[in-house]
This record gives structure tokens, C-alpha cells and sequence, in this order.
């Protein structure tokens, strides 16, 4: 038998216990554009962020002061474009999600933003590795591809590398897959969940059809493979010159930050795809890659390998891991010639 004394102890432990765990501040790069935006509102609903930094080089504190009205619990805070004013958005973050960067114009591909974005990830990467070193780090920028070794490699250089908790955010190339899939079959697309493997731009996003159920032969496949690699033009020309994708993608970037929190606060299988540091085809030169992943506390907890897959998704496979080295070493090569 406890006395009233000691349940009372114990429930001032739990209690600490359950709010220190809940506890989780999440911390937006790029706060005030096109995603940004959403996607803070977006978290500033979940009532599992308990803390919202806003970050811009322009416009975060009139943002984090327009979010900052929702009655929801959570404190918002917008933070100057300032070095002191990044360092105090991410001191003390569970995850930070980059969507600093300019988007794509009809005509470009994704890598044609590696010239301008390279550099702007690679520096709030270095604020996120002096000030941040054991948060979750959500890259959006593009080229996603090249974007995330480029953050490895500035983690790398500071001596703070967690592989586990670095995060290429491909979560909309699964989320169009079971939108377009649902549009061709005429079903629900919350009961579809579509693999998508590889990387996050045109022949490196690999949907595995062949594992959902669904089934498309000839020219239907074909058409439905290269609406998923190419879902992000058709925004792109349709916003016809004012950028790509915002509002799908704050959603997604949402459920993936949903997914981490729900995993760090221990609940069990939770998967989601993202592109990290893989084992998968190292031995053929590709060291990042995107495939189911089960998140834990400590973020990465598991890699699913792709698989059994088709002929036809093996072809597509090869030709995905010949452009991703490429993407890849190129993001590599940058901080090396431009630490
Ligand atoms: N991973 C994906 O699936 C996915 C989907 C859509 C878009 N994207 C990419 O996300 C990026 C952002 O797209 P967007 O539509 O929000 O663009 P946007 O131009 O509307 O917003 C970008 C924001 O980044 C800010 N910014 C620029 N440099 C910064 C810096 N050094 N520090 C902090 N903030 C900075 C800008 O001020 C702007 O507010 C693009 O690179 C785009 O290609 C990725
Ligand atoms: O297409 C783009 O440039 C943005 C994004 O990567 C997308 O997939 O929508």
C-alpha cells in the first residue's frame, strides 16, 4: 500500500515526466514564404509543438504575430533577421524544417536552384549545427537531392553528424502518388498509401505501384509514373511563373513533423518516406536515399529496403540512382570547395 504521501510524490513525478516529454519546440527557416507561411500555421494547430519560432531574413515576427492570435496553446515567436536572432530561434529546438529558398520559374529543373539555394542552406545549416546540433533537421529546400548532403557535410565539418536525425522531406511525392492513384481508381486517397522510393526530382522519385495493391499496365502506367515524378511541374506552369508547390507541400512537411513528434513521444510504427543517410546502394555509390523509414526517439530508428519491385520499377530504379550519385556528389563537392 503507498501512503497519500508517496501517490502524491508519484504523481508529481509522472506529471513532470509527461510534460517534460511534451514539451517540443519547432523551429521554421524561412518562415514567410509561399510554404512557410502554411506550414507554421499548420503547426501552430498541432497541440504537440508547444513552442513555434519563425525565422525569415524578411517579415517572421509580423508572421509569428498573425499566428501568434490562433487560440491554440502555443507560444509563437517571429525572430529578427539577425546571427543573434537565428541563434535564439534554434537554441533549444526538437525539429527545425528549412524551407528557406527560392522556388523554380516553368522552365527549370530543380537542380537549376542549386546555384542560389546551396548556399543559402549550407549557412543556416552551420547555425543549426552551432546552435541545434541534436535537433531533427527537415530539409525542403530544393534540390533536395543535393541539399541534404550539403547539410551532412556542414554537420560533418562541425564535429556533430547525427545521421539518424537528418531528414530530406519527400513526404509530398507519396501524398500526390495516393492522390493521382485515387483519381485513375476512383477510391479514397486516405486508404491508399503508395511507396515512393529514391529521390525528390523527376526520374529519381520512384513510385513502387506494384506493392500497393493497385495495378496499371502499358500506357496508363507510364502516364501515372510520370505524373508522380512530375507533379511538381504541373504546379510550377500552373502557377505560371510565381513559384511551385506551397500549400500541398505545408501539408506535408506538417505530417512529416506530426510523424517525429508522435514517434518521440514513443508511439510505436511510425513510417513515413524520407531521404537520409541509407545503407541501401552505398556499394553502388549512392549514400542518401529515400524508402520507408520507421521514426523513433531518436529519429531514424529503422530503414525498410525497397523490397520486391517489378522489371519495370527495376529500370526505373537504375536510372534513379545514376542521376541521384550525381546530385548527390555535387552537393558534396560544394561545401568542400566552399566550406
Ligand atoms: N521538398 C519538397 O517537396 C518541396 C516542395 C515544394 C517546394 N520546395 C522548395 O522549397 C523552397 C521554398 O519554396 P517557397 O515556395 O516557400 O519559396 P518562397 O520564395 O515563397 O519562400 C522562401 C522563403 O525563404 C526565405 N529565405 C531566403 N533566404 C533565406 C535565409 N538565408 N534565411 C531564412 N529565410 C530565407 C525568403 O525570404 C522566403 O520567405 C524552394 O526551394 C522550393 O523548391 C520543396
Ligand atoms: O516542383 C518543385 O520545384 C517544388 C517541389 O519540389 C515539388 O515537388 O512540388
Amino acid at each position: 500500500m503507498f501512503s497519500a504521501r508517496q501517490i502524491f510524490a508519484q504523481v508529481q513525478r509522472r506529471g513532470f515526466a509527461a510534460s517534460a516529454r511534451q514539451s517540443s519546440k519547432v523551429t521554421v527557416l524561412g518562415a514567410a514564404g509561399g510554404i512557410g507561411q502554411p506550414l507554421s500555421l499548420l503547426l501552430k494547430l498541432n497541440p504537440r509543438v508547444t513552442k513555434l519560432a519563425l525565422y525569415d531574413i524578411r517579415l517572421a515576427p509580423g508572421v509569428a504575430a498573425d499566428i501568434g492570435h490562433i487560440n491554440t496553446q502555443s507560444e509563437v515567436r517571429g525572430y529578427d533577421a539577425t546571427p543573434s536572432g537565428l541563434a535564439d530561434a534554434l537554441k533549444g529546438a526538437e525539429i527545425v524544417l528549412i524551407p528557406a529558398g527560392v522556388p523554380r520559374k516553368p522552365g527549370m529543373t530543380r537542380d537549376d536552384l542549386f546555384n542560389t539555394n546551396a548556399s543559402i542552406v549550407r549557412d543556416l545549416a552551420k547555425a543549426a549545427a552551432d546552435h541545434a546540433p541534436e535537433a531533427n533537421i527537415l530539409i525542403i529546400a530544393n534540390p533536395v537531392n543535393s541539399t541534404v548532403p550539403i547539410t551532412a557535410e556542414v554537420f560533418k565539418a562541425k564535429g556533430v553528424y547525427n545521421p539518424k536525425r537528418l531528414f530530406g522531406v519527400t513526404t509530398l511525392d507519396v501524398v500526390r502518388a495516393s492522390r493521382f492513384i485515387s483519381q485513375i481508381k476512383n477510391t479514397d486517397p486516405a486508404n491508399e498509401n503508395i511507396t515512393v522510393v529514391g529521390g525528390h526530382s523527376g526520374a529519381t522519385i520512384v513510385p513502387l505501384l506494384s506493392q500497393s495493391g493497385q495495378n496499371l499496365t502499358g500506357e496508363q502506367l507510364d502516364q501515372y509514373v510520370h505524373r508522380v515524378q512530375f507533379g511538381g511541374d504541373e504546379v510550377v506552369q500552373a502557377k505560371d511563373g510565381a513559384g511551385s508547390a506551397t500549400l500541398s507541400m505545408a501539408m506535408a512537411g506538417a505530417r512529416f513533423a506530426e510523424s517525429l513528434l508522435k514517434a518521440a513521444q514513443g508511439q510505436k510504427n511510425v513510417i513515413e518516406p524520407t531521404f537520409v543517410d541509407s545503407p541501401l546502394y552505398k556499394d553502388q555509390g549512392v549514400e542518401y536515399f529515400a524508402s520507408n523509414v520507421e521514426l523513433g526517439p531518436n529519429g531514424v530508428e529503422k530503414i525498410h529496403p525497397v523490397g520486391k519491385i517489378t522489371d519495370h520499377e527495376q529500370k526505373l530504379l537504375d536510372v534513379c540512382l545514376k542521376d541521384l550519385a550525381g546530385n548527390i556528389n555535387k552537393g558534396v563537392k560544394f561545401v568542400k570547395e566552399n566550406p
